[in-house]
Formats: structure tokens, sequence, C-alpha cells
């Protein structure tokens, strides 16, 4: 199971493990915390989106679903229901305070909505930003921090029993990049990775999924409203290399299972569970 915060979010940072695992044959299930109403639009055939959160939101959710499809056979959760946590806007602007908004939204109510999907899937694993919400998001932050309180009540059977049977969950993940990916495509002319990285050896895990880069791309192409993969830009260029469908992880929770190379990386999350 993958904790993201924003439509897209999910195939930019994770698409290539999804689609790996789901073309396996796992359970692979997917939480979106906000539907992203305050995203900037950046196609102009979109235009009419601008400034309207609830269109935006209404045409996200519709780009995700066609997302979702690209990567494998996907089981989606808004959480709390569609609109029910709203887009927070990015660090720093106005909307970061607003009542409706998901970084403010009440604990207790985000935990209530996260601990009955945690319940519902009984996920073996679960993937979500770093506590940084990797770039400073407040909903990545939020998103990170939806999950890991939602963890301990999850599996008391003293919190709100009538949310099904308690779980467990045994391994978390936290998305990252190793320091040494920033060096790699420093070389082809991309800069501003450096502050998202961890050095290499605090990564535990790597899923390469270049085989499944192709749709790791098709994923990114349905979110019209938000990347534009034909503008040449450091993102559009990034994409495109191969390299960029290899994912890395630091485990939070639960025990590292068997590893390879020089940094006994995993490479495979569900390593070490029976
Ligand atoms: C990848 C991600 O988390 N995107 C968020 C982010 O989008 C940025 C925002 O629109 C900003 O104004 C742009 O300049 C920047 O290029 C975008 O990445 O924040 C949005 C608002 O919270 C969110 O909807 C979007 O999913
Ligand atoms: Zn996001």
């Amino acid at each position: 199971m993958l904790v993201h915060a924003h439509p897209d979010d999910e195939s930019t940072g994770t698409g290539a493990t999804m689609a790996r695992y789901a073309n396996e044959g796992a359970t692979v299930s997917l939480v979106t915390c906000t539907s992203g109403e305050l995203g900037e639009v950046v196609a102009d055939d979109l235009a009419h989106l601008r400034g309207n959160p609830d269109a935006l939101g209404e045409h996200r959710r519709g780009e995700i679903a066609e997302a979702l499809r690209e990567l494998g056979d996907i089981r989606h959760h808004w959480l709390g229901g569609p609109g029910r946590f709203r887009d927070s806007g990015m660090a720093g602007e106005d909307t970061n305070d607003a009542a409706e908004c998901f970084a403010k939204a009440d604990r207790d109510d985000v935990t209530r909505a996260m601990v009955e999907i945690l319940r519902a899937e009984r996920p073996h694993v679960v993937v979500t930003y770093d506590d940084t919400g990797g770039y400073g998001h407040p909903d990545h932050i939020a998103a990170n921090h939806a999950l890991m309180y939602a963890l301990g009540p999850a599996a008391d059977p003293a919190y709100l029993p009538e949310l099904g049977e308690p779980w467990d969950v045994p391994k978390v993940y936290w998305m990252t990049l190793p320091r040494s990916f920033v060096k790699d495509v420093q070389a082809a002319g991309i800069e501003g990775f450096e502050p998202f990285t961890v050095p290499d050896e605090d990564i535990t895990a790597v899923l390469d999924g270049r085989d499944h880069h192709a749709k790791k791309l098709a994923a990114l192409r349905t979110y019209r409203s938000q990347v534009s993969l034909d503008d040449g830009d450091f993102f559009a260029t990034l994409v495109q290399d191969p390299r960029f469908a290899i994912e890395h992880y630091v485990l939070v929770r639960g025990e590292r299972g068997p590893g390879s190379g020089p940094h006994n990386w995993e490479n495979d999350l569900f390593a070490g569970l029976d």
C-alpha cells in the first residue's frame, strides 16, 4: 500500500514500483489524500480549470483513474472519500491555513480515515514520503503524518473496533533519493535534486523498475493538467531517463530483509516477510 498526497505523486515517485508489483500479481493499493485542487494547470487547453479548485479537483480525479490503468491493477482509495481533505497549496501560501485543507485537518478525523483503510487492506508493506514530505510540501508532510500516526491505532483492538479487526503493519518505507543519483543526473545537466537526497548508505531498498519505465511514463502522460513531458525542462528530461524508474526507499518500521551490493540494499520491499 502506498500513501500519497496528490494525484500524480504516485506515478512520479513510485510508479515503477507499483507497476512491478501489479505485474507480479501482488495486491497493490493506493491512498491519495487530496484531489490536488490547487495545482498549477500547465496545459493551455485546460486553462478553464485555472482558478477553479473544484473543477480542477474533479479533473485530476479523472486523470488518476487513467494513470492507474497504465500502471496495472491498483486498488485506489481517497482518504476520507473523494474531496474530503483538500489541497493545502505550496508551503507558505495562505491556503495552508484554510480550514478544510489537509495540512490543517483534525488529527482524529485523519487517523480514523487512515485506520479504516489500513484495516480493510491489511497491507504487509506501506510506503509514503519521509517526514520532510520529500520536498517540503505541506500535504506531503501531512501524508507522512497521516500514515505514521495511524499505525498504532490501526493495531490497537481498543481503537474504534467498528472499523474492523486490528492490523499491525509489518514494514513501512519512506521514499527518497540516494546522493549518488544526483551526481548521475547532474552529468546529464539536471540540477536541483541535492536537497531531496540522503547518503547512499542510508538507503535500505532499491527497486530497479526500468522494465516498467514505459508504464511509468505512460501514467505520467495522463496528468496533462500538471505535467508536460515535451517541453524539455529538467523534469521532462529526467523522466525520459530510464534511471528515473529506479526507485529508492528507507525502511523505518519492521525487519530489514536480505539484500545485495555495497550497501546490502533489499531489491524487494517484501524481503524478509514469510
Ligand atoms: C508534485 C507535486 O506535489 N505537485 C503539487 C504541487 O504542485 C506545484 C505547484 O502547482 C506550484 O505552483 C508549481 O509552480 C509547481 O511546478 C508544481 O509542482 O503543489 C500543488 C498545490 O498544492 C499540488 O496540487 C500539486 O499536486
Ligand atoms: Zn504532491
